[in-house]
Formats: C-alpha cells, sequence, structure tokens
C-alpha cells in the first residue's frame, strides 16, 4: 500500500526509552511537558536503533467498541510483536489490588480517563518488562488518548503508524455491550449479532457473534464498565478528547484509516491487504 510504504520508507525510528519515559516529574504542566518531552528525546538518542534492528512500533486508534483489541492482538501474533492495550493494563492493576486500584475503579467505572500520570506510570512498568525479555517494537491500543499523551509518545520514540479503524456508529454501542469475557482463560467474545439493514443507499452490514467454545460458555463475565450510560459516556469522552489525535497522526502523515467492512471474516483480510502484509500471512501458514 502506498501510504504505508511511504511511512515506513520515512520513519527511520529510534527504539523507546523507557527509562526517559519513566522519569515522569515532566507532567506536571504543559510547559513542564515541553520542556521534558525534548529532554526524553534527547535522552533517548544514545538507543536510537535503525527501523531494520527492530519490530514495528504501531498504534491503533478507534472508538470504543469498534474492535481495537481484536485486530490489534491478531496482529501482534502475525508480527511477533507485543500487544500492549492500556486498558488490560488498567484492568490488571483493579483486579490485583495495586497502588492505584481504588482512585480506578470510580474513574474507570463513570466512563472517564485515567490520569496521564496513572497510564503513563503503567505503559512504562509493561515497556520495562517488554525490554527485560529482550522484545522489540510493539502495538499500542488505547494508547494514545489525547493529544497530551500522543505529544509525550512522540517526544520519546518514532510512531511508524497509526491505524484508525471506523465502524458505523450504530454497531459500536450494540458491540461493547455484546463484549464477554472469560473469568478463567480472559479470552475476548461478543454475544452481539449486528444487522443492520440497507437504506437510503447506504449498504446494509452484518457482523456474526463470536461465541465462545463450550468450555468457556458458563465463565463469562462483562466488564464492568460496559453497561449502556458508561458505553456512551466513553463514546463522548472519544468524540471529545481522542478523536484529535487522529488529526495529530494524519497532519503528520502516519494516519492509516481502515473502515470496518463487517464482521472478522470481511475485515481482517482487508485489513491485511491495507497493511501490505497478505504475504506475511501465506508464508506463516506455509511454515505452520
Ligand atoms: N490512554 C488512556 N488514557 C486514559 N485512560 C485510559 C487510557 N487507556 C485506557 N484508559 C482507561 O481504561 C478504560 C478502558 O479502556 P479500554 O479497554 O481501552 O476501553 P474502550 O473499550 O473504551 O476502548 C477507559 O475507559 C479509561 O478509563
Amino acid at each position: 500500500m502506498a501510504v504505508l510504504n511511504r511511512v515506513l520508507r520515512l520513519r527511520a525510528a529510534s527504539s523507546f526509552s523507557v527509562r526517559s519515559f519513566r522519569s515522569s516529574s515532566f507532567l506536571n504542566s504543559e510547559t513542564d511537558l515541553k520542556a521534558s518531552s525534548s529532554v526524553i528525546a534527547q535522552n533517548s538518542l544514545p538507543l536510537q536503533r535503525d527501523v531494520k534492528d527492530r519490530n514495528v512500533q504501531w498504534v491503533f486508534l478507534g472508538c470504543p467498541g469498534v474492535g481495537k483489541g481484536t485486530y490489534a492482538s491478531r496482529l501482534s501474533t502475525l508480527l511477533g510483536v507485543p500487544h500492549i492495550a492500556t486498558g488490560d493494563l488498567v484492568r490488571d492493576e483493579l483486579s490485583s489490588s495495586g497502588p492505584f486500584a481504588l482512585q480506578l475503579a470510580e474513574v474507570v467505572n463513570q466512563g472517564k480517563l485515567v490520569s496521564d500520570e496513572i497510564i503513563i506510570n503503567l505503559l512504562s512498568k509493561r515497556l520495562e518488562a517488554s525490554a527485560a525479555k529482550g522484545e522489540t517494537g510493539f502495538i499500542l491500543d488505547g494508547f494514545p488518548r489525547t493529544i497530551r499523551q500522543a505529544e509525550i509518545l512522540e517526544g520519546v520514540t518514532d510512531i511508524d503508524l497509526v491505524v484508525n479503524l471506523k465502524l458505523r456508529e450504530e454497531a459500536l454501542l450494540a458491540k461493547c455491550l455484546g463484549r464477554r469475557i472469560c473469568s478463567e482463560c480472559g479470552g475476548n467474545y461478543n454475544v452481539a449479532c449486528i444487522d443492520i439493514k440497507g437504506e437510503d443507499g447506504k449498504p446494509g452490514m452484518y457482523m456474526a457473534p463470536l461465541l465462545p467454545p463450550p468450555h468457556c460458555a458458563s465463565k463469562l463475565i462483562t466488564r464492568s464498565d460496559d453497561t449502556e450510560e458508561v458505553v456512551k459516556e466513553r463514546l463522548r469522552i472519544y468524540n471529545d478528547k481522542s478523536q484529535p489525535v487522529e488529526g495529530f497522526y494524519c497532519s503528520r502523515g502516519k494516519l492509516l484509516e481502515f473502515d470496518l467492512p463487517g464482521g472478522i471474516p470481511e475485515s481482517w483480510p482487508k485489513l491485511l491487504q491495507a497493511l501490505n502484509l497478505e504475504d506475511h500471512e501465506d508464508k506463516q501458514s506455509a511454515a505452520a
């Protein structure tokens, strides 16, 4: 894909300087942020790596319910890079009763955004764990969610590509409400059957449910923030705070817009095509 190739050629990227990212005394004010971002950028220079020596550094954007987790996770398996979802980091912190758990429960259950300080702390720990395992590259899902977070990220590393997943609005709420997680294996499923009839020249759309296998069926739980009221609030906050992040990356030539045509069977091959990765999948299946 021309856009992607251009983006990838342009990015002679640096690796992520986790230590610099964690030194987050810079989070106190806008001025501190700008000053510190440039300090961070300088500090990370010794750790710069050519793009050929590391894996992809991609970001997935999109409304709640669009399927960021599903596609980011599939791509991370395909490309052998960690899938880092800040929503998962928040939920892990909540369930492990970590230092931020109490504060987080209230914010998350109201559908609000967690503070930059906490999110960056959680993300930094996760990146350190990755670095300790010798992993390079990442697919970030759920971060950045504000312009400020995007600026912080831009100050510490090069993002090669930002994939903006889009789905018809009518489907988003139903997809969030249909989400189920297996409390034992953590598998993600969706019981919603989306069947939007075509009208006024607009095509219909069908998305089959993604049902759990029998051994998970009796262990399904729903996220506490997937209630109608909270999902509507998250969608409102997305439009207000996260949509501007699309413009941030568009103006830097990194944004790939991808309209999901339907469920996974229709969308996955088209996404691979848009990312120029069809051969990658063929090679992997041949090797398996
Ligand atoms: N980058 C972030 N900044 C602030 N809060 C975040 C961020 N990522 C996740 N969260 C918190 O975790 C919650 C769940 O995130 P996520 O699983 O990505 O949900 P969604 O389905 O809304 O995309 C969010 O509603 C928010 O409270």
